[in-house]
């Protein structure tokens, strides 16, 4: 990433190899986060999450686990607007489904491995279509909006059933949003629109770092 750690070089590998290392990555620098900076962190997201989604009236998100950017206070201050909140819900093998927010004492952990899900009526797949916005979970981000998941594939398989003008957002930590660094994108990938951070929430089209990371495609297709 930028700053002191250094991404990995993964020129040359597989996609899969390399999102696993990039992956593994991540997360080792997620796992030396203090609980009092994600705390704090936590307030920020919702500052800018709230900020991004502006007035939407159904929105889907995430319940974040230790590591992921902190949902927490987002989901209780869209609620507290009156927001209906989607919230993945893991049917058996990972079976993708929703159930709608109805509080943070209302999470549960189904099973161990899996985040916290709400207890309400469990919602087919195709519910992500009542969300006018879609706050995705990732660990990064590059400015083609290319994203780094956990490598269920449950995202992509889910973005691929919305209409292409419902904004989708990914919540990443600032030094997750890769500037010179374009992510392998696979054909069932599905990039999103904008980022938040702690710091900012941005559009991706025509952004800076939009920009850069289509100088770096380009170079990058000429050098083939
Ligand atoms: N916070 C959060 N929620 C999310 C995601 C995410 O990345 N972050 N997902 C993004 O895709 C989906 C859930 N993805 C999952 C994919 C695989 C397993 C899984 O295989 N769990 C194993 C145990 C794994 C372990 O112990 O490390 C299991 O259930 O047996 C769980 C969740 C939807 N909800
Ligand atoms: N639309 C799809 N249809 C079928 N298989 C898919 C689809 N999207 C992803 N997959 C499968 O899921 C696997 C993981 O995908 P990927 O590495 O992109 O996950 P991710 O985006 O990091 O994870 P997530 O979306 O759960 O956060 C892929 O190897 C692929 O086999």
């Amino acid at each position: 990433m930028t700053g002191t750690t250094p991404l990995p070089d993964v020129q040359g590998l597989e996609d899969e190899e390399a999102k696993r290392l990039l992956r593994t990555h991540v997360r080792a620098i997620r796992a030396q986060h203090s609980p009092k900076d994600r705390a704090r962190e936590a307030h920020m997201f919702a500052q800018h999450g709230e900020e991004a989604v502006a007035d939407v009236r159904t929105v889907a998100a995430y319940v974040s686990e230790p590591g992921e950017p902190d949902t927490s206070q987002l989901l209780g201050a869209l609620s507290g607007r009156g927001v209906r909140i989607l919230l993945p819900v893991l049917g058996p093998g990972l079976a993708r489904a929703w159930a709608y927010y109805r509080g943070e004492d209302d999470l549960q952990r189904r099973a161990p491995g899996r985040p916290p899900e709400p207890s309400g009526p469990i919602l087919p797949a195709d519910a992500i279509r009542d969300a006018e916005a879609i706050i995705t979970p990732g660990l990064a981000v590059d400015g083609l909006g290319t994203r780094l998941g956990q490598g269920a594939g449950w995202y992509d398989r889910m973005l691929a059933l919305i209409e292409p003008d419902v904004p989708t957002f990914t919540m990443v930590f600032e030094h997750e949003v890769l500037r010179d660094y374009l992510l392998p994108r696979a054909e069932f990938d599905i990039p999103i629109k904008a980022v938040i951070t702690p710091s900012e929430w941005f559009l991706l089209e025509g952004s800076p770092i939009n920009k850069a990371a289509r100088a770096l495609a380009e170079s990058a297709a000429l050098a083939r």
